[in-house]
């Protein structure tokens, strides 16, 4: 181990005249002060620790596992799982993050083995695992994705052969409630069989999972045709693909199905990969995918049917992505329910209007388009933030039930199933 105080250029000479040069040279940041910097690398012969470490003005800079991290005091004190700072039965912050001078740098930073260890400037010491720093890093974090999904149109979904999980194993074996959360979360929609036709067993099998989201259409819901709501599902009339409540704040996170009856014609259900469709235009139009994560709009549901009055209004844009790593988690996307845009300009307005057709043409290619004939026993469960559900025109008496579920609860769900089975 050995560290030296040279400028960069000088340290870097240096580790390259005494030959065993194991960190690669660390990328010069943009300096405001032309003050020494400290550079500290560190290599044993039995185990290369491949890490360098700077104590920079401003923030605090790590190589470590191929990647260029940099720290921000303040941060790192605030992220301190010390004792008195952090409370590992709860897993909850004890510090006062704002007793913690915005000014604040390390008296001393040393390195031992895989910690660092900071010595702030009352006494208290912080330490860190390299590992811990290098996944918690905005860095680290930028080159991961939150969830790892397939997309697919239908001969992808097709050839995939997922397979329906059964009524008895989702309910009563681990196995088969994980089985079907990873398909679920892989690609976004998953069926269960052999389920007894009834909305008590529905609302069992939506339970294993998750929680009921219970919304101005209830807890549980069944409906026909008979327009006992001021909606366009209430009728025997197709639907385009969309996905639903678009109108609140958060659209619910999973929409579940469940077909008890149809005696007549058509009916079958139609599901597109929105996620799918919006890979393609950010791959022939990033720009227009860009404007339709940028552009919030206004979705809105109106309803004035007997006791039912309902003025629910939702914003947002049509992609949503996380900024840090660009990943999409939510579609927004509804014709029906889209309400006037009125905060963007004409200008603007015409290329969202333009990205808007582009998105519509990749949704409405009929190669991403999954029919599927849903019938008493089979149950389907929507990720409603990324595929996209229609219904073709039917004839004669058709009820379905159903509800809309929590999106946390699923996954906590999966989280919480053993890692052996
Ligand atoms: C599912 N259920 C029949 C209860 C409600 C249907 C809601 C339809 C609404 N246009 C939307 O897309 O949100
Ligand atoms: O009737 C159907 O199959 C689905 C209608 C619909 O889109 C909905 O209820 O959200
Ligand atoms: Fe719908």
């Amino acid at each position: 181990m050995w560290n030296c105080k040279l400028s960069h250029l000088q340290s870097k000479l240096q580790a390259l005249l005494k030959g065993g040069v194991i960190c690669r040279t660390l990328q010069q940041p943009n300096f405001k002060s032309s003050f020494l910097l400290t550079i500290h690398r560190y290599h044993t012969v039995s185990k290369p620790l491949n890490c360098a470490w700077q104590q920079h003005e401003d923030h605090f800079e790590l190589q470590y596992a191929n990647t260029v991290m940099r720290f921000d005091y303040v941060w790192l004190r605030d992220h301190c799982r010390s004792a008195s700072c952090y409370n590992s039965k709860t897993h909850q912050r004890s510090l006062d993050t704002a007793s913690v001078d915005l000014c604040i740098k390390p008296k001393t930073i040393r390195l031992d083995e895989t910690t660092l260890f900071f010595t702030w400037p009352d006494g208290h010491v912080t330490r860190y695992d390299l590992d811990w720093l290098a996944k918690n890093s905005y860095e680290g974090q930028k080159q991961k994705v939150i969830q790892p999904r397939i997309l697919w149109n239908a001969e992808i979904y097709q050839q995939a052969q997922v397979p329906s999980v059964d009524f008895q194993s989702f309910l009563e074996s681990n196995e088969g409630l994980k089985k079907f959360l990873q398909n679920f979360l892989l690609y976004g929609i998953a069926f269960v069989e052999n389920v007894p036709p009834t909305q008590e067993h529905t609302a069992r099998l939506a339970e294993r999972i998750s929680l009921i989201r219970e919304t101005i259409y209830g807890r549980m819901w069944h409906f026909t045709s008979d327009f006992s709501r001021g909606d366009t599902a209430y009728t025997k009339l197709a639907l385009d693909r969309h996905t639903d409540t678009t109108y609140f704040q958060e659209p619910c996170g999973i929409q579940v199905f469940h077909c008890l009856k149809h005696e007549g014609t058509g009916g079958r259900t139609l599901l597109v990969d929105g996620f799918y469709a919006a890979e393609q235009v950010l791959q022939k139009a990033p720009e227009e995918f860009e404007l339709l994560s940028k552009v919030p709009l206004k979705h809105e549901y109106i309803e004035n049917v007997g006791e039912c009055q309902n003025h629910m209004i939702g914003v947002g844009p049509v992609l949503n992505i996380y900024p840090w790593n660009k990943e999409l988690y939510l579609i927004r996307y509804n014709n029906y329910d889209r309400a006037v845009i009125n905060t963007v300009p004409y200008d603007v307005v015409h290329r969202w209007y333009t990205a808007h057709r582009t998105l519509t043409k990749e949704l409405r290619r009929p190669e991403n388009e999954f029919w599927v004939k849903l019938k008493p026993g089979k149950v389907l469960f929507i990720d409603n933030w990324r595929v996209l559900h229609g219904r073709e025109s039917f004839t004669g008496y058709r009820q379905l039930c159903g509800c809309y579920l929590t999106r946390d609860d699923p996954f906590s769900t999966y989280l919480q199933l053993p890692s052996d089975v």
